[in-house]
């Protein structure tokens, strides 16, 4: 079917939409299977047609397939989600305590999002006001990765629980590259129907009805939801 103006199919537009729906935050279903060149690099496209910042396109991606590299990053984890779990009091310490929060070595395949802060010069178009945009381009790069490992049948798991200091010595990162994201990848068991955090009662999702302002923060919007 040809359509004009660009317009999706309706097929292609509910693809998007599954694809957004469906995306999932995986720790703990991974299969071994590994993920295939040509995949990887369908994926590694997919974020780097993100947007950016003056298009400073600042991202860089570590392919982390060592066992030895992730078991540090591993034992990184470890480490600062000891003192995570030390922020919550009682029962909501022994239900953080439960809950698996990485994937990092069932995984096939690590890989760390960078943002190199210098990319583009001392004066990117659009960055004079808001110098973080550079980070923000960064994140539209994961989730550009994210959406499209769905769409692979690939889960995705993002790491920050870790110390960036010690995640850039492990990486070898410059000084002006930040450790933006530690994602864990690979061919899944299942998806699960809902966010994980969420099935074990730990949050759950805001009514959106109730993060939609009119006009100032408060107000009503006024076609309602
Ligand atoms: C910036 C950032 C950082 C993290 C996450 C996400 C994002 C966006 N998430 C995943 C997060 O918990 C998850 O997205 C939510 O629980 C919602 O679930 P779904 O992603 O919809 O499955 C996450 N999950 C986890 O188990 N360990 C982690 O360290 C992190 N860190």
């Amino acid at each position: 079917m040809t359509v004009s103006n660009g317009r999706f199919t309706d097929s292609e537009r509910q693809g998007v939409y599954r694809a957004i729906f469906e995306r999932r935050d995986v720790r703990s279903q991974f299969l071994p299977d590994p993920v295939s060149p040509d995949v990887l690099t369908r994926l590694l496209e997919a974020a780097h047609h993100a947007p950016s910042v003056g298009f400073m396109q600042p991202w860089d991606f570590i392919v982390i397939e060592s066992r030895d590299v992730r078991e540090t990053v591993l034992a990184m984890f470890e480490q600062e989600n000891q003192k995570a779990a030390e922020r919550f009091e009682g029962e909501r310490k022994e239900h953080y305590r439960s809950l698996k929060l990485q994937g990092i070595m069932e995984s096939p395949l690590n890989l760390c999002i960078t943002c190199d802060r210098s990319r583009g010069g001392p004066h990117v178009l659009g960055r004079n006001s808001i110098v973080e945009t550079d980070l923000f381009s960064t994140c539209l790069a994961v989730q550009n990765l994210w959406l499209a490992a769905r769409a692979e049948g690939i889960g995705v798991g993002w790491v920050s629980i870790l110390d960036q200091e010690q995640l850039s010595t492990a990486l070898n990162l410059p000084e002006h590259v930040y450790p933006l994201a530690y994602l864990c990848l690979g061919y899944v068991s299942e998806f699960l129907d809902q966010p994980e955090l969420e099935a074990q009662g730990w949050r759950s999702r805001l009514p959106l009805s109730d993060l939609v302002h009119g006009d100032k923060w408060g107000q009503p919007f006024s076609s309602g939801l």
